[in-house]
Formats: C-alpha cells, structure tokens, sequence
C-alpha cells in the first residue's frame, strides 16, 4: 500500500455499502476495508490509514475485500454485505467453502494465445466469475508471440457476444493503457488465469512496477514475492485497487447452477425448445441442441463443455446436500436426546 492513504471512494466504497450503515452506525463505529486476514485478526484501510483489529466473540466469516465496522478498541463490530464474492472448497473437505475474496467489480480472465489457449478453460473461468457476481473481462496474452490472434480472439467473442475480450502483449506499455478503464478510481481487479499466462506481468505493469523490473522477470523473483509481506489488496498507478491473493489460482466450480446456465445461454435456451423437459440432448427424439448442431449454429465442443461442468456441479452439489441431511440427521438426534431428557425429567 503507498504511503498515501487512499479516499473512501478509491478504496470502493459505494451506496450499496452507504445504504446499510444507520445513524447509530455513523456515531459509534469506523469504516474500513480489509486488506490482509489473518487467523486472529485483520489488517484494515481505512481513513485513519492501516490498522490491525482483532476479532470479537461472535466472529463472522470476514475475507480480503469486505467493509466492515470496527470500534474505538479496534475490534470488528460487523461486516457489510458483499456485493460480491468468490469462495472455494475447502482443501481436504468435499462440503465447507473457503472465502478467497469479497467486492470484486471486474475479473481479468487471462489465458495466454499459445499452449494455453483453451476455449474450455476460458468458459470454466466465465462460470466462476458468474458465480461470483462479478463481471469478466477475457485476456488474451502473448499476442506477439501468436500468428492467429484474431480468429482465436472470434472464437472468444463467439463465447458470448457481450464479452469483452482483449488480445494483448503484457510487456507492452500501449497495450497495458488499454486496460486503464477497468482499473479506475474505485474500481477493484483481480486476475485469474493459469500458471505462466502473464499474470504477474500485467499485474507489475498496472501497478506501475515497470520501472523497477526493466530486465524482465528474473528466476529468483518469484522467491521474493514470496518472501515479501503479501498485501492482498494494492492500490494501482492510476487509482484502482488490485485484489491479489494467492487463493484465486486455484478456484473451482461451485454448486450453484446459475453460472453454468448463464455461461451457456444458448443451451439454456435451446434446450426449452426439446420435446421432453428432461432432455439429455443425446439421442432423445426432438432435441433442439441436437437439431442446433447438426444444423452448424453450436459448436459440438459447447454441448461438451456444458455436460462436464453441470456434471462438476452435480457432483459439488451432491456433497452440499449430503452435508444437509447429515446436520438434519444430527438434528433429529440432538431433539430426539433432549425429549428423552426431557421424558426423563418429567419421571416417564
Ligand atoms: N512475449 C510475451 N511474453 C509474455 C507476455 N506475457 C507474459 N510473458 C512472459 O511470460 C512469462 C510468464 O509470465 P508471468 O507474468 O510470470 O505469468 P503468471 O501468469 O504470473 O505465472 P504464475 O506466476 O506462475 O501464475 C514471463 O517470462 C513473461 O515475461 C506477452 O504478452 N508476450
Ligand atoms: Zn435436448
């Protein structure tokens, strides 16, 4: 973070979070964002600058990017709704989330034009910011190094004509002033993307890092971003905020059907058209998607990619619901104990 302390407004602060604040609210606490969680407490920006604040009792799910109030003693009060959220499984449990990062305006989905050009990662990528709620701006890095950019690109846009999709060299100082309308005042980035696509490159350049790493990445820098204090949250050259933290790598697909269903508009809606509403679109008689392919207006590849992640999803969904009926099970046998308590008492 600069040694400036940035305003309410560059940090994104909105009427979406203003509307939730009372009067009581105004008098009593301070507002701030969080920048850094840890297991005791968390680092917040606020007006008075950086502070850390421990949590109290009651302590709510807080994650890199919520507002939340705090008190004269530096102890969170509560946390705001999120405008926004991404979150993932737990690692080595099928059921819990884990919150990577909250109040994201627009996710950079970089994908590199060479060996990592994949049209199924792009859509896995576009489910996941669906989920999230929040916007998706498609990256293509490496353009320089590419001889078909602009029919990959098409084939990109032809994802979703709504898209925005940007083929760019990330070492290039032009093509990274085209970026400068999503990482405005207020605004809030993040990336996402696999491994070597040019994430830390554009990431270096947006924050104005340029000057220091003339003579590109060196091998013994990813040691030291490593070791360096690792601030989720950075304010860019011009005025945005970065959310950069290590847990959106490795995002997977959630267990909402939404982002699926939004991704794959198209089948969405060909498939109200097929004769019986639980259509597979596999070899039922009056299958619209069916019809659609054979007719060269959807890709086979789509029809794919969609069966794979609503079969992800099942399976993710599954799990959420075994869970339920456990706590339900677990439930029934706390009641059932108490009333044979209860029984007990009573001299049954
Ligand atoms: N020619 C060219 N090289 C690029 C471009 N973008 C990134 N590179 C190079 O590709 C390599 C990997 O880039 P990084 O920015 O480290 O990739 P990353 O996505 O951050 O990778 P991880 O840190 O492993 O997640 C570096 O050597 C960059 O200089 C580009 O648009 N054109
Ligand atoms: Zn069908």
């Amino acid at each position: 973070m600069s040694s400036q302390i940035p305003t309410f407004q560059q940090l994104g602060w909105k009427p979406f979070f203003q509307q939730q604040l009372s009067l009581e609210d105004l008098t009593d606490y301070s507002v701030a964002r969080v920048i850094e969680h840890h297991r005791d407490r968390v680092v917040v920006i606020s007006e008075q600058g950086q502070q850390s604040l421990t949590f109290t009792v009651n302590d709510e799910k807080i994650c890199v990017g919520d507002w939340l109030l705090f008190d004269d003693q530096l102890r969170v009060h509560r946390s705001l709704e999120r405008q926004s959220l991404f979150e993932r499984k737990a690692p080595g449990s099928k059921v819990s989330t884990q919150l990577i990062a909250s109040n994201i305006d627009t996710v950079m989905i970089v994908s590199s034009l060479n060996h990592d050009f994949s049209l199924s990662r792009i859509e896995r990528y576009l489910t996941l910011a669906r989920e999230a709620m929040v916007e998706p701006v498609i990256l293509l890095t490496k353009a320089d190094l590419c001889e078909d950019a602009d029919s990959k690109r098409e084939q990109v846009q032809e994802l979703d004509s709504m898209l925005e999709v940007h083929t760019l060299n990330a070492l290039d100082e032009q093509d990274i002033k085209s970026l400068e309308p999503y990482c405005r005042n207020g605004k809030t980035i993040a990336f996402m993307g696999s491994s070597g696509v040019g994430k830390s490159t554009l990431v270096n350049n947006l924050l104005g890092f340029e000057s220091q790493q003339t003579s590109g990445i060196r091998e013994d820098d990813s040691k030291g971003r490593h070791t360096t204090t690792h601030r989720a949250l950075k304010v860019m050259s011009n005025g945005g905020i970065l959310m950069d933290t290590p847990g959106m790598r490795e995002l997977q697909l959630g267990s909402s059907e939404q982002g699926v269903s939004e991704t794959f508009a198209e089948i969405t809606e060909l498939a109200q058209q097929c004769r019986f509403s639980d259509c597979s679109h596999g070899s039922e008689p009056g299958c619209a998607v069916q019809r659609a392919i054979k007719a060269g207006e959807l890709a086979e590849r789509r029809l794919h990619s969609y069966q794979k992640l609503l079969k992800e999803q099942a399976l993710n969904g599954a799990t959420l619901a075994e869970k339920r009926s456990k706590d339900k099970a677990l439930g029934k046998l706390i009641n059932s104990t108490q009333n044979a308590s209860k029984q007990f008492k009573k001299g049954y």
